[in-house]
Parts: C-alpha cells; sequence; structure tokens
C-alpha cells in the first residue's frame, strides 16, 4: 500500500504542519492507541488531541510503539476551560506532556476562551512563556471569535498561530476565518465533516461519483482546497485510510462554489462566547 504524503502549511512563525490531522475527541483512551496506530501506518503524522478528551496517555502509546521519530510527528493538544489561568495553565502543559510522553508539543491551544471568567489573556501570556522557554513549536488559540483575537492579539508579544474552529459545508463561519486571516493565523476546522451530518447532501453525492470518491473526501477536499487544516476523527480503519487518500483529483471552482451554497448557519457545538463549560 502507497503511505499519501500530506501537504504542509507554514504557520505565522515559520514552523510547518501537515494540513491533514486525525482528532480523537471522543475516542475512549483505552480505544485511542489502537485508533492511531492505525492513522500512523496510514500516514498521518498530526495528531489532534486535548486535555479534556482525557486520551492524551492513549495518544502517547501509539506514539511510543510506532517507532516513528518525535521529530516527524506534529502533536496538538489544548488546555481546558478548568485550568485557565497563568500558573494553572503552567501546570496543565506540564500535565499534557507527562500523559503523552513528550518533552515537548508541536501546537498548543487554548481551547476555548470562556469570555466570563476573563482568564483568557492570562492563559495566553502562559502559552507566550512555554513558547518562549521553547518549549513548544507554536501556540494558538481555539474557539476564538474576533473580539477574542482582538484581545490576544493586542496584549500579547506573539500573533496566535492558528485558531482551531467550528467549520464545515454547513456552517462556514466566516466571519472568524476572515479575522483569522487578517491576523495571519491560519483556519483549522474542527468537526470538518459536521460529524457526519453533510455526507448525505445529495450534491455532496453526485459530486463523489462524479470523482470516483466518497462524499467524506469530496468534503475533506473542499477543505483542503481552501488552505484550511483539517482533522477528521474516524475510529473506522476503512474511513481513517479513506480520509487520507485525498491527494489524486481536485474539485473545479464550480464544485468548490456549489458546496459553499450549503452554508445554512449550521452550528453544532456551543457559540464561544456562551460556553462556560
Ligand atoms: N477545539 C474544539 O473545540 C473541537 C475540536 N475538535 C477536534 O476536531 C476533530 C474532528 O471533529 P469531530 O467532532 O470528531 O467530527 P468529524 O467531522 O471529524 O466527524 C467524525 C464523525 O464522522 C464519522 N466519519 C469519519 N470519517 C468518515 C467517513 N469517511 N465516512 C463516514 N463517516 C465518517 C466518524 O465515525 P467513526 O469514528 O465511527 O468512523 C465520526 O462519527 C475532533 O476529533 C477533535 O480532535 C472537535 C470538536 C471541538
Ligand atoms: O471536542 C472539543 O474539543 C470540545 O471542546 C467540545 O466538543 C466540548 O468538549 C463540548 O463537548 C461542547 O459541548
Amino acid at each position: 500500500m502507497t503511505v499519501p504524503t500530506v501537504p504542509t502549511v507554514t504557520l505565522n512563525n515559520g514552523v510547518t504542519m501537515p494540513q491533514l490531522g486525525f482528532g480523537v475527541f471522543q475516542v475512549p483512551d483505552d480505544e485511542t492507541a489502537a485508533a492511531v496506530t492505525t492513522a500512523l501506518q496510514a500516514g498521518y503524522r498530526s495528531i489532534d488531541t486535548a486535555a479534556i478528551y482525557g486520551n492524551e496517555a492513549g495518544v502517547g502509546r501509539a506514539i511510543a510503539d510506532s517507532g516513528i521519530s518525535r521529530e516527524e510527528l506534529f502533536l496538538t493538544s489544548k488546555v481546558w476551560n478548568a485550568d485557565q489561568g497563568y500558573d494553572a495553565t503552567l501546570r496543565a502543559y506540564d500535565a499534557s506532556l507527562a500523559l503523552l510522553g513528550t518533552d515537548h508539543l508541536d501546537l498548543y491551544l487554548i481551547h476555548w476562551p470562556t469570555p466570563r471568567k476573563e482568564l483568557f489573556v492570562d492563559t495566553w501570556r502562559a502559552l507566550e512563556q512555554i513558547y518562549a522557554d521553547g518549549r513548544v513549536r507554536a501556540i494558538g488559540v481555539s474557539n476564538f471569535e474576533p473580539e477574542h483575537l482582538r484581545q490576544v492579539v493586542e496584549a500579547g508579544s506573539v500573533v496566535p498561530a492558528v485558531n482551531q474552529v467550528e467549520l464545515h459545508p454547513a456552517f462556514q463561519n466566516r466571519d472568524v476565518a476572515a479575522a483569522d486571516a487578517a491576523h495571519g493565523i491560519l483556519t483549522e476546522a474542527w468537526s470538518p465533516l459536521a460529524q457526519g451530518a453533510v455526507l448525505g447532501e445529495a450534491m455532496v453525492t453526485e459530486l463523489a461519483t462524479r470523482h470516483g470518491k466518497t462524499p467524506a473526501q469530496v468534503i475533506l477536499r473542499w477543505h483542503l482546497q481552501q488552505g484550511r487544516i483539517v482533522i477528521p476523527k474516524s475510529v473506522t480503519p476503512s474511513r481513517i485510510a479513506e480520509n487520507i487518500d485525498l491527494f489524486d483529483f481536485s474539485l473545479t471552482d464550480e464544485e468548490l462554489a456549489a458546496i459553499d451554497s450549503l452554508e445554512n448557519d449550521g452550528r453544532t457545538g456551543p457559540h464561544p462566547d456562551e460556553f462556560h463549560g
């Protein structure tokens, strides 16, 4: 089997990151090592986890057993809301490293702004300190709205490299993507497949038939051709392989626009201004 080579994007600090990674939200820790092992064998080198997922240890086991050198991997984790604040974030980072069995992450994100806590700027300062100490290769945010981005950019000395936000055909989050671009921040799409909800759309299945690909591959290709980073999740080996087999076809501008037309304000997760969990 030929293992696909995933293209990279260059972050605003010069670090390169695979444009396609593997997400592990909702994968129980004791199933995570198997899923990540399958993903690594299929060619994924970027893994997206978070402290709140409770499966950093499973990711760490898969990495340790893979025989793949650490330099070839790109590991992302996220500080959870309960650990926001300068000192708590520094501790949370060490805890994530210990569970993952590594001495550094490639990307560390603030998971949600939780604006009511008024702690995300202090949390950002902790990420800047970890970055200044050379213990993480890049830092970024997740679920940040334009106003939250403005505040960290104004208060901080490092511009976030990435903003990981909900983004799929039914919810294209265009205001946030535009704000990211204006700051030189790359947009990373979470739930890029809308957890499967857009895969049955007649137009998507028609495009899939036209290209001899699957609906998931068409949607992931739509993301990639617009320069976004994507991190589809699957625990199904055939889908894990399918979701990285994207580099032998391309969509036309008309086909991209047809998928754009599926926008229906179909947010599936909470609005970041209203998520305080
Ligand atoms: N920062 C944040 O707040 C958030 C970050 N994330 C990150 O984004 C990642 C991806 O998002 P997620 O919410 O998991 O949703 P996705 O859009 O990646 O969809 C995952 C779902 O789609 C199914 N699926 C995957 N591939 C295919 C396929 N080829 N054909 C049909 N069905 C498929 C999976 O099923 P199965 O597994 O059974 O194969 C699973 O049910 C997460 O794992 C996490 O890393 C997600 C949510 C929020
Ligand atoms: O998956 C994530 O990364 C999330 O932050 C969310 O899905 C969050 O944990 C949640 O469940 C919101 O309802």
